[in-house]
């Protein structure tokens, strides 16, 4: 899949310093979809550099390269769920561990773990949803579907397999009993992305939040590890208007292509993901008033220095209503102007 050529030539320029890849690399404010698909696998490895985990646990240069070829060549290329997704989220787990003291409240390596699966969590993504597993009897279902969770155990799966696969192994330095760890954490992370989880997730995350983290609960440790992947994965909700309003485009490209799919099939979609029935900016400001700030309001609860974050999402939030009034003002098509009457 990946030649030793390539391997060879994303490491002739050596490790580049973050800052040669760009000088704000580091800062809340970078956009990480901004920088070109073929120097992604170059930052991947300057951030693990940047966060010691090179050094700490002994990872083979030529190994990681191959590693992050193969990660990269392992996502498919739906509008919203490709690489440029993960990267960008594996980028916001790095600027957490950059710009806010980490180190208080986690292990090393379970930043180190948490970093891996930003990488890993969307893996062989096919652009459609749990219950589009479900209803169209896929692969994927037949696999797992007795356990829920569907996509998000294909992806933890598809990351164990490039693991195991020759000269991918990242971990292959580290103890029996790190590397155990590590998969464990993997698994508890990759799955904490399904969106059903974090809502069952919820109440136990605002009682850490109210009563504070406590590093020498495990249990607390584990709920702060999948709220920070819930926040990279929405990590574009922190970033400028037009990224946001780009990347709305994108998922809903992805949601009414499910949703067209499951028209063909005889199912009625729901109307998130039907191009007829669907209003966007109704649609993002319900997601973002109902998950997304939610999410940096605990983040920020827990960590002060965060507060921008929730500011930005705050932001565009408010630009979603600005937009939902606008568009109403001007008079929309029939259909639309009932729902409004709802
Ligand atoms: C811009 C944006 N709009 C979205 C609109 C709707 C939904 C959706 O699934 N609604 C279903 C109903 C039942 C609530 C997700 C959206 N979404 C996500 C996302 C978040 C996820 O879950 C975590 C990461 C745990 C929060 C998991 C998967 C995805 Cl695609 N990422 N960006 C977006
Ligand atoms: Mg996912
Ligand atoms: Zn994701």
């Amino acid at each position: 899949k990946v030649s030793d050529e390539e391997v060879q030539r994303l490491l002739s320029r050596g490790i580049l310093p973050v800052q040669e890849i760009h000088p704000s690399f580091a800062q809340f404010s970078y956009i990480p979809r901004s920088l070109s698909d073929d120097n992604t696998a170059t930052a991947v490895i300057s951030m693990f550099e940047d966060m010691g985990f090179i050094n700490t646990y002994k990872i083979d240069k030529n190994t990681l390269a191959r590693f992050c070829l193969v990660v990269k060549r392992g996502y498919r290329d739906p509008p919203y769920h490709n690489w440029m997704h993960a990267f960008s989220v594996a980028h916001f787990c790095y600027l957490l561990c950059k710009n806010l003291d980490m180190g208080q409240y986690l292990e090393d390596i379970e930043i180190f773990a948490l970093f891996v699966s930003c990488l890993c969590h969307d893996l062989d993504h096919r652009g459609t949803n749990n219950s589009f597993q479900i209803i169209s009897k896929s692969v994927l279902a037949h696999l797992y579907s007795s356990d829920g969770s569907v996509l998000e155990r294909h992806h933890f799966f598809q990351a164990i397999s490039i693991l195991n696969s020759e000269g991918c192994n990242i971990f292959d330095n580290c103890s029996r009993k790190s590397y155990h760890r590590i998969l464990d954490l993997m698994y508890t992370i990759i799955l904490a992305t399904d969106l059903a989880h974090h809502l069952r997730i919820l109440d136990s995350l605002q009682k850490m939040a109210t009563e504070g983290y406590n590093p020498n609960k495990p249990q607390h440790h584990e709920l702060l590890l999948c709220l920070l992947m819930s926040a990279s994965d929405l990590s574009d909700q922190t970033k400028d208007w037009k990224t946001n309003h780009r990347v709305a485009e994108l998922i809903y490209k992805e949601f009414f292509s499910q949703g067209d799919r499951e028209k063909a099939m005889g199912n009625t979609p729901s109307d998130m993901m039907d191009r007829e029935k669907a209003y966007i900016p109704d649609l993002q400001i319900g997601f973002m008033e109902h998950i997304v700030l939610p999410i940096f309001q605990l983040l920020k609860d827990l960590f002060p220095g965060s507060a921008e974050l929730y500011g930005s999402a705050s932001s565009n939030h408010s630009s979603w209503i600005h937009i939902s009034q606008k568009y109403r003002a001007q008079g929309l098509p029939s259909k639309d102007s009932l729902e409004f009457l709802e």
